[in-house]
């Protein structure tokens, strides 16, 4: 009840009081909860505030002084700052927050499809409703578990009954993610996927390393023909337009966002990778960001009460 009325004063949509509802016990109470008794406020863990376009956000913070933001709409994380403050996300200009559109920035979901295929360009995990699962605290790092269930919108694309649990962890100096896909139909399914990373950068000085000898198909100059290749730098850099998939990827990358920033990428069970930055196509913001992507080209195919999980730790040393 505490925490329903907590959030009852930022004039919280209906869907959000029914995610809170189902909000299983944590094992320390945070957050929330800790809000509504006073004084406690600055050893927050977890709170739920109202974000851009009025979409609820849940709101991470370390003992460290990291901050990690993950709107509801799309179970987008959308900032994560480090402790001298700096965020090392980023969210484009032209981003929109009216609960209908994708996040443009963050972190989204690209789920069931990557793309392009049948569906709206990258699934439709980034333009639904995630209900808060769970939350824990475990030695000063706290987490969040969001889930997604399918209803009669996704059945529209996708006919199957599925469960995506996205928990993320917030320590000091990293950022993890776990999903976990689940068939709760009765038929099995495929899917792929990707967590569409846009990092703040300075495009002109941002490089990525780790992909050398991976194979490419490369959507430059075509994007509907993607050019098969093999990568051979070490030094991947952002001279121009930019995007490519690199199948078999390593399990770790490095970014040096070109800003001061060298960023470990790494992840369990992500097979594949990507490189983008739109160049002229988005003239105003390209300067700004690369998104460097963990992704699962290679469909995954799951039978009845089947999971994947994948994991993405995003590191500064
Ligand atoms: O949907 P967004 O965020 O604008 O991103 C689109 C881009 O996403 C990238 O992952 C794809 O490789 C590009 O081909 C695509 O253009």
């Amino acid at each position: 009840m505490a925490i329903l009325a907590a959030v009852a004063s930022i004039s919280v949509p209906n869907f959000l009081s029914s995610s809170i509802s189902g909000h299983r016990q944590n094992r320390r109470p945070m957050g929330i909860a800790m809000a509504s008794l006073g004084g406690k406020a600055a050893s927050l863990g977890l709170e739920i505030v109202e974000g851009d376009g009025g979409l609820p956000k849940v709101c991470l913070s370390s003992e460290n002084g990291s901050k990690t933001e993950i709107y509801l709409f799309g179970g987008c994380v959308t900032s994560w700052k480090v402790p001298s403050g700096r965020d090392l996300l980023f969210v484009r200009p032209d981003a929109v927050f009216n609960g209908k559109k994708p996040v443009s920035g963050g972190i989204p979901h690209c789920f069931p499809q990557f793309g392009p295929g049948p569906m709206q360009q990258h699934g439709f995990a980034r333009n639904m409703n995630w209900s808060v699962a769970n939350s824990d605290e475990i030695e000063g790092s706290p987490n969040v578990t969001l889930e997604l269930k399918d209803d009669s919108y996704s059945h529209s694309m996708w006919d199957f009954c599925f469960q995506a649990l996205y928990k993320v962890v917030l320590h000091s100096k990293s950022l993890s993610t776990y999903l976990t896909i689940t068939n709760t139909d009765k038929k099995p399914f495929s899917f792929s996927s990707a967590l569409h990373t846009y990092f703040h950068a300075s495009a002109a000085d941002a490089s990525v390393k780790g992909l050398k000898g991976c194979k490419t198909l490369n959507k430059d100059p075509d994007p509907s023909n993607p050019l098969e290749g093999k990568e051979e730098r070490e030094v991947i850099t952002f001279p121009g337009f930019v995007d490519c998939i690199y199948l078999g990827a390593p399990k770790e990358l490095q970014l040096n966002n070109g800003l001061g920033d060298i960023i470990n990428i790494q992840n369990k069970n992500w097979s594949d990778a990507v490189l983008w930055n739109p160049h002229l196509q988005m003239e105003s913001c390209y300067k700004d960001f690369v998104c460097v992507e963990n992704a699962q080209i290679g469909k995954v195919q799951l039978e009845p009460e089947q999971s994947w999980v994948a994991e993405q730790h995003l590191s500064i040393s």
